[in-house]
């Protein structure tokens, strides 16, 4: 499990995050979510030891991560798998050499030994056959793959996600979703995901924690927030006239 107890991060005297805490369930779906500008990209940052906060924890399974020795951090680390945003891949390697970049860098396994490991979670993400090309020869849902699979080919605890979904369609991004949701069961990771993709809320939200201008203002599953009174969740979740519409019919409940 993550905890995080009381988080304030800020940047030159503006604070960013205003004491958060909250707990990642373990080998679930955690997703924070929140208009731009609220802090998740500071928060997740902040998950990952990226940005170092002011006050308060974060531990790890009980271990605060700003309390490691060195050898402990460079072990915590290989625990985390990270899909970046705009998944941030090498333009001039090939998919085996991004993928197997990791491996290189925390482990002294083989050269034999690393292909076969970047063979396994090509297949696991459905990217057979592509080992030799450059990300630009690749659509963009075929590059979050390769995120992914890079992500967990160390075969991460923990896994953090940046806005997985962004600059693809929506039925690409569903499938990306449904990829994270098997990966994260399949191996029991426990996996955080920044979103503003309402989607995502609904196809693999088990935990939710929402932000509202560097506050948790509600957290939740992804039932509940649909019937949440919580105004800051519900202008939130109830952005587009669509689901307005859908929560007058159904719900019965104006804005
Ligand atoms: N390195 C930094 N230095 C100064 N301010 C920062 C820095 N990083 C983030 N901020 C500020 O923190 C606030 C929250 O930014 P953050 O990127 O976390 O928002 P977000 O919720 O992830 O937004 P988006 O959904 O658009 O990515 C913003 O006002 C941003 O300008």
């Amino acid at each position: 499990m993550i905890e995080v107890h009381n988080l304030y991060k800020g940047f030159n005297g503006v604070e960013v995050l205003k004491g958060i805490s909250t707990t990642f369930l373990p080998g679930k779906t955690n997703l924070i979510i929140g208009q731009s500008g609220s802090g998740k990209t500071v928060f997740l940052k902040s998950l990952i030891g990226l940005h170092i906060p002011e006050q308060g924890t974060v531990s790890f399974d009980g271990r605060i991560n700003t309390e490691f020795s060195q050898k402990q951090k460079m072990q915590w680390r290989q625990e985390i798998g990270m899909v970046f945003q705009g998944s941030a891949l090498f333009d001039s390697q090939t998919v085996e050499e991004n993928v197997m970049f990791p491996l290189k860098m925390f482990t002294d396994k083989s050269q034999a030994e690393m292909l076969d490991r970047v063979n396994t979670v090509l297949t696991r993400v459905n990217l057979d056959n592509s080992n030799k090309k450059l990300p630009a020869e690749l659509s963009g849902g075929m590059q979050k793959r390769v995120a992914i699979a890079r992500a967990i080919v160390m075969n991460p605890k923990y896994l953090f996600c940046d806005e997985p979904n962004s600059g693809l369609d929506p039925q690409t991004a569903i499938v990306i979703d449904n990829l994270i949701q098997e990966i994260t069961d399949e191996y029991k990771i426990t996996t955080v995901i920044n979103t503003h993709d309402m989607n995502s809320v609904i196809e693999i939200g088990e935990k939710i924690v929402f932000l509202n201008k560097g506050i948790k203002a509600w957290e939740g599953t992804s039932e509940d927030i649909f019937s949440t009174d919580s105004e800051a969740v519900v202008s939130f979740v109830y952005s587009s006239n669509l689901l307005k519409k859908v929560r007058q019919v159904y719900l019965n409940k104006t804005l």
